[in-house]
C-alpha cells in the first residue's frame, strides 16, 4: 500500500449499487488449462445472464493480456502479478454491483486464495474447468500446445509451468464427452440462480 493515504467512504456503497441492479455481485472465477473451455464457457455464460438484464463483465486472460497485463510474460512471477492485478480490478466490478466472470489459467492455488480473500464471503466462486490435458492438446485451439512441444513456447502450462488443481471448488466441471459447452454454462447459471445471485 502506498504511504500517506486515506480511505474516502462515499455515499453511494456496494449495497446501494447491487440493489438497483437486482442481484448480488460476485466473481465467478474459470480455472483451468489452456484449451479446457475457459472462454467458452464464460462467454456462454455472461449471455445468459445478459439476456435476463443482468449486469456483468468478463475479464478474459487473452483480452486482459492486451492492455492491463500486456506487458506481463508467462514465468511464475509474471502470472502472480497478472492475477493479482486482475483480482484487484475484479474487486472494483464488484464494488460497482457488477456479475464478474474471469477466464484466467490462474495456476496457483495462493492466487485465486488471493482474489478470495479480497472479497467478502460468497462473492468468490471457484469454477474448475477440469478437463484434461489430453483433451485440451488434441482441441488445440490456437495451435499453442503443438508450439510448445517444438519448443517454441516456453513455461506452457501443463508442459514445462505448473498448474496447482482446486481441492475444493465451488463448482467442479469435470469433463466429459456428453456435455456440451452450451450445458456446463447452463450448470453454472442454475446454481447462480438457485443461490440467489440473480
Ligand atoms: N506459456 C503460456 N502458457 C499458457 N498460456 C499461454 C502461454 N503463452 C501464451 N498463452 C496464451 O495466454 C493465455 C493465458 O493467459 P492467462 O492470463 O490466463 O494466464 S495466467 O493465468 O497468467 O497463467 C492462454 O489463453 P487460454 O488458452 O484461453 O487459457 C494462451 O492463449
Ligand atoms: N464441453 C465443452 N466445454 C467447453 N469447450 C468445449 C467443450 N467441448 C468442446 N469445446 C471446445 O474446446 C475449445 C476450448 O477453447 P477455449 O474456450 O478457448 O478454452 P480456454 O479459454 O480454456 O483456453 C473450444 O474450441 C470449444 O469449442
Amino acid at each position: 500500500m502506498s504511504e500517506n493515504i486515506v480511505w474516502h467512504q462515499h455515499i453511494v456503497d456496494k449495497a446501494n449499487r447491487a440493489g438497483a441492479l437486482n442481484q448480488k455481485p460476485s466473481v465467478i472465477w474459470l480455472t483451468g488449462l489452456s484449451g479446457s473451455g475457459k472462454s467458452t464457457v464464460a462467454n456462454l455464460l455472461e449471455k445468459k445472464l445478459f439476456d435476463k438484464q443482468k449486469k456483468t463483465y468478463l475479464l478474459d486472460g487473452d483480452n486482459v493480456r492486451h492492455g492491463l497485463c500486456g506487458d506481463l510474460g508467462f514465468d511464475d512471477k509474471a502470472r502472480v502479478e497478472n492475477i493479482r492485478r486482475v483480482s484487484e480490478v475484479a474487486k472494483l466490478f464488484v464494488d460497482s454491483g457488477t456479475i464478474v466472470i474471469t477466464a484466467f489459467i490462474s495456476p496457483f492455488k495462493a492466487d485465486r486464495e488471493f482474489c478470495r480473500s479480497l472479497l467478502c464471503d460468497g462473492e468468490f466462486i471457484e469454477v474448475f474447468v477440469d478437463t484434461p490435458i489430453e483433451v485440451c492438446e488434441q482441441r488445440d485451439p490456437k495451435g499453442l500446445y503443438k508450439k510448445a512441444r517444438q519448443g517454441d513456447i516456453k513455461h506452457f502450462t501443463g508442459i514445462d509451468s505448473v498448474y496447482e488443481t482446486p481441492d475444493q471448488p465451488e463448482i467442479h466441471l469435470a469433463y466429459s464427452d456428453s456435455e456440451s459447452a452450451e450445458q456446463s454454462a447452463e450448470r453454472l447459471y442454475k446454481m447462480l440462480e438457485l443461490k440467489g445471485y440473480v
